[in-house]
This record gives C-alpha cells, structure tokens and sequence, in this order.
C-alpha cells in the first residue's frame, strides 16, 4: 500500500504554491524527461549503487515495522486480557504502580520519546485514561 509520504528534492513548499509544484508524492513518469522507475523504487537519489544499497535497507526496514506491528497489536490483546481478568475478579481497570514501572523503562532505554511511545501503547492496551 502506498501512503502519502513526501518526497522532496528543493525547499519546502512555500503558501500559495501550486501542488504539482514540489509538494506531494514523485510521479512515477516525470512530465519532461528524467529517469523513469517504479513507484516502490523511488529512493530519492538517482546514484545506481547508493539507490540499491538504500533498496536493500528498506526490505529491512520494512520486516522491523511489520515486526513492530504485530508485537505492538499482541501486547494491546494481552494488555485487554489482564485488564478484564482483574476486573471480572472485582479488581480494578488500571495499576497505576505497573504503568509507571513501564514509563520509566521506556524513558531510562528511549528518552522523552519512550515515554511518549510507552503511553501510546499503554493507551493501545487499557484504553485512554
Ligand atoms: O500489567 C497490568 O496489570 C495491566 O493491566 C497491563 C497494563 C499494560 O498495558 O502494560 C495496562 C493497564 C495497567 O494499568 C497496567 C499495565
């Protein structure tokens, strides 16, 4: 599936500009001339090797996000299964103390943007607070 990412070779796309003009996806066949490929091969460069080394990242790339996908929607079903196991034995929806213990992993490994992906996949999980 495509998304609509963009690519870019100039500046940013100032107001006012006509789309076809620099912003939004790269035609697979550029207007006038220019090297034509397909468009799940556009790498931004038209060096042949660096083009293909980045080709052989991408197929890496890609098994880490689908990787990332399915562990990310296995942790949200056992994150539902653990709350609704607590909740029908009468206990509560949420253990705060264990969210906490996880924000702090994802900060000490990640940063401040692993602490904004561990609420994210606390939200994925239990719902928003
Ligand atoms: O570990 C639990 O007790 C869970 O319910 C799972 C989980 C999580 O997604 O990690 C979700 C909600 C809780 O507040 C704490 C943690």
């Amino acid at each position: 599936m495509m998304t609509d990412v963009m690519e870019q070779s100039g500046g940013p796309t100032r107001p006012g500009q006509p789309a076809a003009q620099g912003a939004g996806p790269v035609a697979a066949t550029p207007p006038t001339g220019g090297h034509t490929e397909p468009a799940e091969q556009q790498t931004g460069t038209e060096e042949p090797s660096a083009s293909a080394r980045i080709v052989q990242i991408r197929e890496r790339i890609d098994e880490i996000d689908n990787a990332l996908i399915t562990l990310w929607q296995e942790r949200a079903a056992l994150s539902q299964e653990v709350g609704a196991t607590r909740m029908a034995s009468g206990g509560t929806r949420l253990v705060l103390s264990r969210e906490r213990e996880i924000l702090e992993r994802f900060r000490v490994a990640l940063g401040a943007d692993g602490t904004q992906l561990a609420l994210l996949l606390l939200r994925a999980g239990r719902g928003p607070l």
